[in-house]
């Protein structure tokens, strides 16, 4: 199955509201079943495997993962390969079950996640922007994207120290952000960025740079630290430019919203 890589609109942290914009950066597994049950993969692969031989006596598995998505990144790639994994895992014994929802309490589970990132697994499982509720697994939309380009510095390899209760203290100007987001997802994804930026301690330069640019927002995606900004169309040039001083750049776009039913 196929899923996607997310930049953030708002990070769940602070208020447990999230969303996040499914971005054309893809993550494809494939499974078959084996014999060989000791094979072991990583903390979040394992646990999920676990869980459906547990619960619905699914076969040993093996796992074939091809992924665009640096790990540890902020892209969202651990909610697109337990989403994928998870869907493929559903679709060949005719499970019918809410794949982001598993996605996100799995997760949890294996300590990869701090809310069960929902708002990223939707939006890698759907496409679109999905916007959630956390803490009850609850999707409260997924709404088409606009019509711009992404532009990344992918960074991998994620070693900040997250203090969730610092974050909280944020939640009353997370929960405004959110509300802005559903009305107006760059505006939202605007102040997201600058403040989750600050807030975890990164730089803010090379935000501020995309933004004088005129990106019409700019910022850190999930819990960083790849920076990414949003352009109109055709007016990706100077955001170029100047992000190019920083290291590579990844030029995408959003994935529309598509039903899985
Ligand atoms: N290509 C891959 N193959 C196997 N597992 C992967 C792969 N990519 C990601 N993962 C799993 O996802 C975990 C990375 O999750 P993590 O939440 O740190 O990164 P992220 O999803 O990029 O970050 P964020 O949630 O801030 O967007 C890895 O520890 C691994 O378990
Ligand atoms: O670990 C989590 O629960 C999350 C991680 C980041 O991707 C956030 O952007 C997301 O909203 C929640």
């Amino acid at each position: 199955m196929q899923t996607y890589a997310g930049v953030s609109v708002v990070n769940a942290l602070p208020s447990w509201y999230g969303s996040s914009m499914a971005v054309d950066l893809k993550v494809n597994v494939s499974i078959k079943e084996t014999n060989n049950c000791e094979k072991k993969y990583n903390i979040l692969i394992d646990t999920i495997l676990d869980f459906f031989r547990e619960k619905f006596n699914i076969p040993c598995l093996d796992v074939q993962i091809s992924s665009e998505i640096p790990e540890k990144s902020g892209l969202k790639s651990s909610s697109a390969v337990s989403t994928a994994l998870i869907g493929e895992i559903a679709k060949k014994y005719g499970l019918e079950i809410d794949v982001p929802k598993y996605s996100a309490i799995l997760s949890l589970k294996a300590g990869v996640s701090y809310t069960g990132a929902l708002d990223d697994a939707s939006s890698a499982y759907f496409g679109g922007v999905a916007f959630t509720y956390n803490k009850e697994f609850k999707i409260l939309d997924i709404m088409q994207p606009p019509e711009i380009s992404i532009l990344i510095l992918p960074r991998g390899n994620r070693n900040i120290n997250i203090n969730l209760q610092y974050l909280q203290k944020y939640r009353l100007v997370f929960e405004e952000i959110f509300r802005i987001a559903r009305k107006d997802i760059i505006q939202g994804m605007k102040l997201n960025g600058l403040l989750i930026a600050s807030i975890l301690g990164y730089e803010t330069n090379e935000i501020e740079i995309a933004l004088k640019k005129g990106a019409l927002a700019s910022g850190i995606s999930g819990n960083g630290p790849s920076v990414f900004a949003v352009t109109k169309i055709g007016e990706e040039g100077p955001i170029i430019d100047s992000f190019s001083r920083f290291g590579n750049i990844i030029l995408t776009r959003p994935i529309d919203y598509v039903s899985r039913n």
